[in-house]
């Protein structure tokens, strides 16, 4: 399986499931998608911004529900098999991705799997074990949080100065050389991750090096 990145922005993402599986799925994708979670009780989690709608479906009922909602992923985290598996099959006939909860291992074309992931906007990393130990996946999020701290402000130092670079004519060659020393340099990625340097300040000063015919090297 190969790791893709999927906007969600304006899409439905429709979920089977009130448990903390169905509450977990339901946090994730309400951070950039309307969210509707399908279930008869719904544990005692955060839900986020998710619509619940409060329904138990028979397998039967599961396509209506995609008609009704065109959702562009559909979530099974039911407890009930036939009810998850109706779930994949009205989502393989809608053409909508599904995820399936209950299952690991090989998967059809459009059934796809969630990863842990560590967020550091615009950074995001994320861990999966083929279905073998979601808990590992979860132990080295947690120690990738650590590592990855400051990494979403270098990706802005870095965009900020590819634009800056591009737009001062300087040649590729010499661009990538810039921001391969700023990426790799100890003392920039402690500044900012203590917070005494930040975005504009390290374009400023490079800029300014790169001016007065400064070699970072
Ligand atoms: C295939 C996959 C499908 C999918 O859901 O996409 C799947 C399937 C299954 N998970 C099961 C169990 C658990 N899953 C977790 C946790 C997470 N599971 C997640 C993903 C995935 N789980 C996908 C593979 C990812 C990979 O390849 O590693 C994470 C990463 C993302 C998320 O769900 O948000 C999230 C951590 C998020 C975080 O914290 O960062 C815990 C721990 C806990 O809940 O604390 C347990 C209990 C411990 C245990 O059983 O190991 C079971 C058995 C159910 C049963 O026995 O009934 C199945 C079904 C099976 O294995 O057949
Ligand atoms: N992917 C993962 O991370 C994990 C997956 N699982 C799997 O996911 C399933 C869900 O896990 P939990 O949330 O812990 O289970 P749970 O049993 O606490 O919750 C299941 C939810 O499905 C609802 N439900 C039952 N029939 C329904 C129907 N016809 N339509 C809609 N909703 C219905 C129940 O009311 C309940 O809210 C488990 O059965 C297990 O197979 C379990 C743990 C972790």
């Amino acid at each position: 399986m190969i790791p893709l990145l999927h906007d969600f922005t304006d899409e439905t993402v429709l979920i089977f499931g009130g448990g903390p599986v169905g509450a977990r799925k339901a946090r994730r994708f309400a951070r950039e998608a309307r969210v509707i979670v399908v279930s008869p009780a719904f544990a005692d989690r955060e839900f986020g911004a998710a619509e619940r709608v409060r329904a138990a479906p028979d397998p039967a009922d599961v396509p209506a529900w995609l008609e009704r909602t065109e959702p562009a992923l559909v979530v099974a985290a039911t407890d009930d098999a036939a009810v998850n598996e109706a779930v994949a099959d009205a989502a393989r006939d809608r053409g909508a991705l599904v995820n399936r909860a209950d299952r690991s291992g090989e998967r059809d074309v459009g059934s796809v799997v969630v990863p842990a992931t560590v967020r550091e906007d615009p950074v995001t990393v994320a861990v999966a074990t083929g279905g073998t130990a979601p808990v590992l996946s979860k132990y080295l999020r947690e120690e990738l949080e650590e590592t990855l701290s400051g990494a979403g402000e270098m990706a802005w130092v870095c965009g900020e100065l590819r634009a800056e670079l591009k737009a001062r004519d300087v040649p590729a060659e010499r661009r990538r050389s810039i921001v391969t020393d700023v990426v790799n340099s100890p003392d920039l990625w402690t500044a900012l991750r203590t917070g005494t340097s930040n975005c504009a300040q390290v374009i400023e000063d490079v800029l300014g090096e790169e001016r007065s015919g400064g070699d970072r090297t």
